[in-house]
C-alpha cells in the first residue's frame, strides 16, 4: 500500500514545520521536538474525546523511525484504539513531507496512555 492510500480520508490532528531551532547539533530535528509534538497531538485527542482535562501517564513504543530535516512538514496522526474507565490508549503516527513533494514517509511512532482528571487532578471517568 502506498503512504498516499494509507494516510487517505486520514486527518492529522496537528500539521507544523520543522525548523531551524529544532535541530541537534547534526542538523536533524531533535527527537524530544517529534515526541513534544506527538504529546500534544495526543493531548488534543484525549481532551476532545473525554470532554475535558487529561493528562499523559505513559509512553511505549516509541520508534524513530528516520530522520527529519528543516523544512520538512510533519503531520501528526492519532486514533483512539482502546478506552477504559478514566484511561485512553492513542496510537500515534508522525509522517514526514519534505516542503517540495508530495512523498510522505512515517516518522515516529507510539502508543500514548492519557487519563481523564478532574479538576484537582484526580481519575475521573469518561462518559460512554
Ligand atoms: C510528571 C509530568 O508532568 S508528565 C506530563 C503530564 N502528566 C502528568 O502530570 C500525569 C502525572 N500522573 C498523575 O497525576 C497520576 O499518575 C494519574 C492521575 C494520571 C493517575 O493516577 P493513579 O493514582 O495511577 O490512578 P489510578 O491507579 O486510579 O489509575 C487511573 C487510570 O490510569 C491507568 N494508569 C495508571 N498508570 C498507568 C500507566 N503507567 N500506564 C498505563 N495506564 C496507567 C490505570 O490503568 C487506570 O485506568 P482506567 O481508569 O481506565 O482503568
Amino acid at each position: 500500500m502506498t503512504e498516499t492510500e494509507i494516510l487517505a480520508g486520514r486527518d492529522p490532528a496537528i500539521r507544523v514545520t520543522a525548523m531551524p531551532r529544532d535541530t541537534n547539533a547534526y542538523g536533524d530535528i531533535f527527537g524530544g521536538w517529534l515526541v513534544s509534538i506527538m504529546d500534544n497531538a495526543a493531548g488534543l485527542t484525549a481532551a476532545r474525546h473525554s470532554k475535558g482535562r487529561a493528562v499523559t501517564v505513559a509512553m511505549d513504543g516509541m520508534q524513530f523511525l528516520q530522520p527529519v530535516k528543516v523544512g520538512c512538514e510533519v503531520s501528526v496522526y492519532t486514533e483512539i484504539e482502546k478506552v477504559g474507565r478514566s484511561s485512553m490508549v492513542i496510537a500515534v503516527e508522525a509522517w514526514r513531507r519534505e516542503r517540495h513533494s508530495e512523498e510522505a514517509c512515517k516518522v515516529t511512532q507510539a502508543k500514548f496512555t492519557f487519563v481523564a482528571v478532574d479538576d484537582d487532578g484526580r481519575p475521573r471517568s469518561i462518559a460512554k
